[in-house]
């Protein structure tokens, strides 16, 4: 990804036609209304780049249509993928509101009593609704004297939450998801959705069998200089785990070297098939060099791949992390499985918070009873009233361990640009490398194993798809736990302790699928979840509602909760009206 193709965010400063003293009045308050915003979003808001996300004013406020046109057109021309109103005043609503087909659109009304900015606002809505082109409604909760240049905090949240989720669902369009062979035993998100990603997140679909990873490991078709680099930093930071397989099937040093450089080898190759090199070009492989424009993947790697060739579990691993040989870095968005729904979930919590993501198995519901039972202890704390335990093997970031440490020293996950060198270096020092199972993985590997440090919160989601609905969203905010050390280990060595773990408590709501511990796992639509620091499920839902995805489980706080303003028109009942209003609108790009 590079800033130049990245997405800005448009500003529209709406205002009162009337020529001969209002317009007049009106042209240096509402024009300043969008240089504030545009400031403010400049300086709080950053790219998965970790450059600054970059807003673009229309050229005049735009009081009567002609205006609002050449806002359009200049707003193609600088690549907006999302827009913002702003006015202090009355305005005529159907001429002046962005009717751009596709992009996320809101309207701040000023809170003020000179001029009817929320009266223009309301009728706009309106226009929003009656035109099904709907629009997400900011209006401080709080009068605003007319000189008043500042942002209250409340109108602040709902610039940050909608230009946030905007720009995630302006970046998915037009990249593409690259499945690296295809549907993974039997499971379903692995079987991949076209019209899902072509009409709900304007994505592509594309490609690859897993030969052409054999292709060009045997034909050296990756950047030689990067691999003898890679292959170096591996050795020295990545350190082999114990091998737990029986001595009939151990593989001798020479064996095990051989798979790290094959695994080395992979990591290089699908990153390149994801994102093309320009080095390869110079070598003579053009058509390699140019990649498949993808911003998420997914390996199918188990089975076949893995029955006689080195899982995918190192590739995974290193490609979701946020350093590698070449230093911290952005993260990859690729899921192990080709668990494309799971690779989607990764995305959107990416795109939301610029952090690297946990792609998990959502393996075991431990009661604190089941507990007690095998290993004598009572689980505690945030841990009283059960535990799930997150793992798989693969596609979970090093990130992921909570070695990395905000000011007050919790641990979190950051954006890379974030992350200190000695915070990388925690992390792989965290991390063991063991040899792959071998009742799993035939042909080797080696497996990121890793325990994900207690004390964070997470948000874990999951997209799901259900026949005669579509997609659904489903997330849980919660953190995750750390138990006693002899307690973790019994129950991880029941499970495959090579992989990495993470135990899981969801904040408890005391009603339908968060009335308990056991209730969030028995309500999870499939194996799979993804998780990131923090809690984000309310910006996941504003994404939601912006690709018309209906959320079927959330425990976010109904006072958090962003829609379009027309989602109200679909019932008082809030989900259900998500519902009935997804369903009216149908996908974003249908
Ligand atoms: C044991 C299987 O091979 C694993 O891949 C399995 O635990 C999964 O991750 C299935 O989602
Ligand atoms: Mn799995």
């Amino acid at each position: 990804m590079n800033k130049s193709n990245l997405p800005k965010i448009g500003i529209r400063p709406t205002i009162d036609g009337r020529l001969g003293g209002v317009r007049e009045s009106l042209e240096e308050q509402t024009m300043e209304m969008a240089r504030t915003v545009k400031t403010f979003l400049e300086e709080n808001l950053k790219y998965p780049t970790g450059e600054a996300v970059e807003c673009v004013i229309a050229d005049s406020t735009i009081g009567r249509v002609k205006e609002a046109a050449d806002c359009a057109e200049k707003f193609v021309k600088e690549n907006v993928g999302l827009s913002i109103t702003v006015t202090p005043c009355w305005c005529y609503g159907s001429e002046t509101i962005d009717m751009t087909p596709h992009i996320p659109k809101a309207i701040w009304g000023f809170n003020g009593t000179e001029r009817p900015g929320a009266v223009y606002l309301a009728a706009a809505l309106a226009g929003h609704s009656q035109k099904g082109v709907p629009a997400f409604s900011i209006y401080s909760h709080e009068v605003q004297e007319a000189g008043d240049k500042s942002i209250p905090q409340d109108v602040q949240e709902k610039l940050l939450k909608f230009s946030k989720s905007g720009l995630a669902v302006a970046t998915m369009k037009g990249k593409s998801y690259l499945s690296i062979g295809s549907v993974s035993m039997g499971i379903a998100g692995s079987i991949v959705d076209e019209n899902f990603f072509q009409e709900f997140l304007g994505m592509r679909n594309e490609y690859v069998d897993m030969s052409e990873v054999s292709r060009r490991i045997e034909e050296n078709i990756f950047d030689q200089a990067e691999y003898e680099k890679a292959l170096a930093w591996t050795k020295e930071n990545c350190v082999e785990g114990v091998d737990l397989n029986t001595e009939d099937v151990q593989r001798t040093p020479q064996e095990k070297d051989k798979i790290w450089e094959q695994v080395v080898k992979m990591t290089l190759i699908c990153k390149d098939l994801m994102c093309g090199n320009p080095e390869l070009a110079k070598a003579g492989f053009g058509e390699e060099a140019l990649g498949h424009n993808a911003i998420a993947a997914g390996f199918q790697g188990q089975r076949q791949w893995t029955d006689f060739k080195p899982n995918g579990d190192f590739m995974e691993a290193i490609l979701n992390s946020s350093f590698d040989w070449n230093g911290i870095r952005n993260p990859y968005m690729m899921a192990t499985e080709n668990d494309a729904l799971n690779a989607v979930s990764m995305l959107f919590g990416y795109l939301l918070t610029n952090q690297a993501q946990v792609f998990c198995d959502v393996r075991t519901f431990w009661s604190a009873d089941s507990v007690e039972r095998v290993t004598g202890e009572r689980l505690e704390g945030l841990a009283e009233n059960g535990i799930i335990h997150l793992i798989n093997s693969g596609s979970a970031t090093l990130d992921g361990t909570g070695q990395q440490s905000d000011a007050d020293g919790n641990p979190v996950m950051k954006p890379f640009w974030d992350i200190t060198e000695e915070e990388k270096e925690k992390c792989l020092q965290n991390t063991q490398w063991p040899a792959a199972i071998h009742e799993y993985f035939r042909g080797g590997g080696y497996s990121s194993q890793f325990l994900t440090k207690g004390g964070m919160p997470v948000t874990m989601a999951r997209i799901n798809n259900i026949k005669g609905v579509g997609p659904v969203l489903q997330l849980a905010e919660g953190w995750s736990v750390d138990l006693p050390s002899h307690v973790h280990k019994a129950l991880d060595q029941r499970t495959n302790e090579t992989w990495p773990t993470t135990w899981f408590v969801p904040r408890l709501t005391g009603e339908g699928a968060f009335k308990d511990v056991y209730s969030v796992m028995a309500n999870w639509g499939a194996n799979h979840g993804a998780f990131s620091f923090g809690h984000y499920g309310e910006e996941l839902i504003t994404l939601a509602s912006m690709l018309r995805i209906p959320v079927c489980m959330h425990n976010v706080d109904t006072d958090k909760i962003f829609r379009p303003s027309s989602w109200a028109g679909h019932g008082m009942d809030a989900e259900g009206a998500d519902y009935r209003a997804c369903s009216n609108y149908g996908p974003l790009y249908k």
